[in-house]
């Protein structure tokens, strides 16, 4: 029988994805080198577009089978980030900005022309999780965001170094995403350490944690695959 993990322990071990996390991924590791092409920056951007606009959709699956309302008090803020509460803000309006900043128009970026199948497979995989299983392990399934600060600073850095082609001024999700994704992951691991207490349920959060790497890692080899080099 598996022994019960204390909260630390359960963190630690949360923690301990960083190595599967899509930062790894070659394509990454590429555009954080310099080394992607303009081509290969426009196919990311245009299908990423896919998993910012769901965003919204599986954090509203969360609200929905969240029973406690002070969690759903906080977990709407993500909701209105990616939204905005106006036209013109929130985190999507800002991929779009950032789609302009790289050569996308506005309509190609959102009439999906790009989006290839294998991201929109990982992209649905990832919404129909957080509305079939219990809420607490959509929760889990969203702590990737423990380890995005460190990829959004290493991003920032490159594109401003060696992308100079692309207006600064379109990199603006990424700067509100480095204090965003903190509150967010806090919030989240919090839950998980409160709810997560018996062994069941904390195998259960860890393999959230892992299915939501390989959807990421998924994106990227459909993205890679695409547009990376031959
Ligand atoms: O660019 C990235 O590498 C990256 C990764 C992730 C992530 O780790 O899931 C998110 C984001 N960005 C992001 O912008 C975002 O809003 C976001 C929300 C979530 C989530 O699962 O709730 N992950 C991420």
């Amino acid at each position: 029988m598996t022994a019960v993990l204390t909260p630390d322990e359960l963190e630690e071990k949360l923690r301990t994805h960083a190595k599967q996390y899509h930062s790894e991924h070659p394509f990454h590791q590429r555009m954080n080198e310099g080394q992607s092409s303009p081509e290969e920056i426009r196919g990311w951007v245009a299908n990423r577009f896919y998993y910012q606009e769901n965003i919204p959709r599986k954090d509203g699956a969360v609200l929905s089978s969240c029973p406690d309302r002070e969690v759903r008090r906080r977990w709407v803020q993500r909701i209105i980030d990616h939204d905005g509460t106006t036209e013109g803000t929130g985190g999507i309006e800002s991929w779009l900005r950032l789609g302009e900043a790289v050569g996308l128009s506005r309509e190609e970026v959102e009439d999906s022309r790009h989006l290839l199948p294998g991201v929109r497979f990982a992209v649905d995989a990832y919404v129909t999780f957080t509305r079939t299983k219990p809420w607490v392990e959509a929760v889990a399934s969203s702590l990737t965001e423990l380890f995005a600060p460190n990829l959004m600073a290493q991003r920032l850095a490159a594109f401003e170094r060696y992308y100079t082609w692309i207006d600064p001024a379109g990199l603006a999700y990424f700067r509100s995403r480095l204090t965003q994704a903190p509150r967010d992951s806090e919030h989240g691991l919090e839950v998980v350490r409160k709810h997560c207490i018996t062994p069941e349920t904390q195998a259960a959060a860890v393999a959230a944690l892992s299915f939501k790497c390989d959807v990421l890692w998924s994106m990227l080899d459909s993205i890679d695959q695409a547009y990376g080099p031959r």
